[in-house]
């Protein structure tokens, strides 16, 4: 796209400027970027624009040191004189008034020292240390913390949120110092419709909620597992530009069964067994109910929920509450761009896409929801509504599952083979991984196991004898331990020519003369951010499968056949802001379609139905927060 690079504050897009962008640029005031925005913009909606640099004064009921104290509004030493006067903090800093870029320069320096100074040290030492160094910033001063999470989002990204979360999550009752969010335990029942008003801010637009039960893949955690909420609401601020004022990390605390955290005198949940069946639901209802008669049109993500809650509470909320698991429905509409782009880095036309033999580890959440998907567009590309099955393996822990299995879980059973023709001969029920690799030669192994180093060398050995001239290989669990091959052992057993994607990030690997193995990161950030972003700004009750499917054609449509070709299935996490735009458009435009829409803010459902395509990129942009100081308003 054509635009002005200021590097780390950001990039100015010429053909189509809108205040985010030129927000994004945030220092109008320096000379060289004022010049440069000013010809940029003089082609442009310039009054719109020079409306948009002023930012909007923020209403504070406090005063003195009660704002120092409140990450939302405190800004450290870059308090203007005159603020300090009006809101009672004279005196309570230092004289000099430090700017906000070089607060930003000071925090970035003792980054990059930190780095230096940990150079040797194990990677878990120092991506804890990166973490704390992020979290003391985020507790302090949030404007700061989120505008160098924007501009790095690349380097911070894999410390705020996966893999170093998930470690995070694992010592969570040892790295606790202040609370962040709300937490609803199962002694809180008949309290929550209360309870809810304990949190500060008058509105909410984003909860993102987990039990606790299965954190990435490392299993349950109980109340260890509000890391994960916190991380994917700072993802949302970063790449939606959700006002961080308006977001809210929930754990529900129903007990864990994890023996581990049932002993440790230092856990901070609740020291008993999970809650279950009606006991555990009316807990997760109660939540709901107290949720939406607060804040009516709050979206809630259901995050990281074992297998049997996550299709349960999907199946009993979609319908009643702006709603969506992200396990289920975010990863597969992201599996799903990847593997519609590995069937045009085979040169094949879209269509192609029902040819392809699919092989899926990990019968759970995330991979049943990527084979539902998976269905959805096979019968949409062949414009059949007879749900065809044949094209697609699935294995959990007990093997290959088929229709002899003994138990099934009702999730799983439409993907059980069969044994009738068109199956493969010899493939019996609980085959191991390796027999059906090579029985099947799929075109893609997709794993959502949660087991590392499942795709071990026999097995991507035998991916070279796959269909396929470029042969693609998902790992897609989390975090990086648990991923079920590393790329460099992909590159080096299955053929340089595969396609590879991870759902942990993992470096390019070098393949020697000067050829590069990409990595790309599978992982449900692409898709989350947008989701609740178009959903929130089109006023949508429900969220609904044609907003997920629109939200997954945009991604998949995002790259071009060049980068492809590549193997490049996803663009730059650089670029997650611009992307995540896009998806709330897509998001926005198929809940008009659907007649979802209901409107947000002052913007009405006919206005919304009268939006062009662009119209609708701008109007989600220009509702995104950007962190810039505001000037603080006082009022009793
Ligand atoms: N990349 C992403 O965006 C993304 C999104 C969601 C989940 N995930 C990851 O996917 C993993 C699974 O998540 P989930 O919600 O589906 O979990 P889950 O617990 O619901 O399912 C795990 C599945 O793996 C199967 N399994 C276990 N051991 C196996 C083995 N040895 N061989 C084959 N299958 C085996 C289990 O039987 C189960 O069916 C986690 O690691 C999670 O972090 C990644
Ligand atoms: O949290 C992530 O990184 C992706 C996904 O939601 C997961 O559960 O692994
Ligand atoms: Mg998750």
């Amino acid at each position: 796209m054509a635009g002005v690079d200021f590097g780390r504050f950001g990039f100015l897009q010429i053909p189509h400027v809108h205040c985010y962008v030129l927000l994004r640029s945030g220092l109008i005031a320096h000379k060289k970027m004022w010049k440069l925005a000013r010809v940029a913009a003089s082609n442009l909606r310039q009054k719109r624009w020079l409306s948009a640099a002023i930012p909007e004064p923020c209403m504070v009921h406090k005063r003195g040191t009660d704002i120092l104290h409140d990450p939302w509004f405190n800004k450290d030493t870059g308090f203007p004189l005159t603020e300090r006067d009006r809101l009672g903090l004279r005196g309570l800093l230092p004289p000099r008034v430090i700017s906000f870029e070089q607060q930003y320069e000071r925090f970035m320096e003792s980054y990059s020292s930190l780095e230096k100074n940990t150079c040797n040290q194990p990677d878990d030492i120092v991506s804890l240390a990166k973490w704390r160094i992020l979290n003391r910033l985020h507790d302090r001063n949030e404007t700061l913390y989120y505008r160098v999470l924007i501009d790095n989002i690349e380097n911070f990204s894999p410390i705020i949120y996966t893999p170093t979360v998930g470690l995070v999550c694992q010592n969570y009752s040892g790295l606790f110092r202040r609370p962040r969010g709300m937490y609803f335990s199962a002694k809180d029942k008949g309290e929550m419709i209360s309870m809810i008003y304990n949190w500060p801010a008058p509105q909410v637009d984003m909860i993102v909620l987990t039990d606790g039960s299965r954190i990435l893949g490392l299993g349950d955690l109980g109340v260890q597992g509000i890391g994960i909420p916190i991380g994917k609401l700072d993802i949302y601020v970063a790449a939606a530009g959700i006002n961080p004022q308006r977001i809210l990390p929930v754990m529900l605390d129903v007990g864990t069964n994890n023996e581990k955290l049932l002993h440790d005198q230092l856990y901070l949940g609740l020291r008993q067994p999970r809650l279950e069946g009606e006991e555990y639901l009316s807990i997760v209802d109660e939540f709901m109910e107290a949720v939406h008669r607060r804040w009516p049109k709050a979206i809630v993500q259901f995050e990281d929920f074992q297998m049997k809650w996550a299709f349960e509470t999907l199946q009993r909320y979609r319908h009643r509450f702006c709603m969506f698991n992200d396990d289920i429905q975010g990863t597969a509409g992201v599996a799903l761009a990847g593997l519609l782009g590995a069937v045009r880095a085979q040169g094949r036309p879209l269509s192609d896409f029902v040819k392809q033999k699919i092989v899926v580890v990990g019968a759970g959440s995330a991979g049943i929801g990527v084979l539902k998907m998976a269905k959805q567009v096979v019968s949409r590309m062949s414009g059949s509504s007879e749900m065809e099955n044949s094209q697609f393996w699935l294995l959990d822990k007990d093997g290959l599952l088929t229709k002899e299995r003994k138990k099934i879980d009702p999730a799983a059973a439409p993907f059980a083979r069969g044994f009738g023709p068109g199956e493969i001969e010899g493939l019996r029920e609980g085959a191991s991984l390796l027999e059906v690799v090579k029985k099947v030669r799929p075109h893609v192994l997709l794993g959502l196991s949660g087991v590392g180093g499942i795709f071990n060398e026999e097995v991507l050995k035998a991916m070279k004898e796959s269909d396929s001239p470029r042969p693609a290989i998902f790992a897609m669990s989390n975090p990086t331990k648990n991923a079920e091959c590393t790329p460099s052992d992909a590159f080096k057993y299955a053929g340089e020519n595969i396609i590879f994607s991870s759902g942990s990030p993992f470096k390019n690997v070098d393949l020697g003369n000067g050829k590069v193995g990409h990595v790309n990161q599978a992982n449900n950030m692409y898709l989350f951010p947008g989701i609740g972003l178009g959903a929130l700004l089109s006023g949508a009750h429900v969220i609904s499968d044609g907003m997920l499917q629109a939200a997954s054609e945009c991604l998949a449509t995002y790259m071009s056949d060049e980068e492809i070709q590549k193997g490049i299935l996803y663009p730059s996490i650089s670029s997650i802001r611009h992307i995540t735009t896009e998806v709330g458009a897509a998001v926005l435009r198929a809940a008009v379609d659907e007649e979802l829409a209901e409107g947000h803010g002052d913007v009405g459902p006919r206005e919304l139905m009268h939006m062009s395509k662009e119209k609708t990129v701008e109007y989600i942009s220009s509702n995104m927060w950007f962190p810039v100081y505001s000037p603080l308003v006082h009022e009793k």
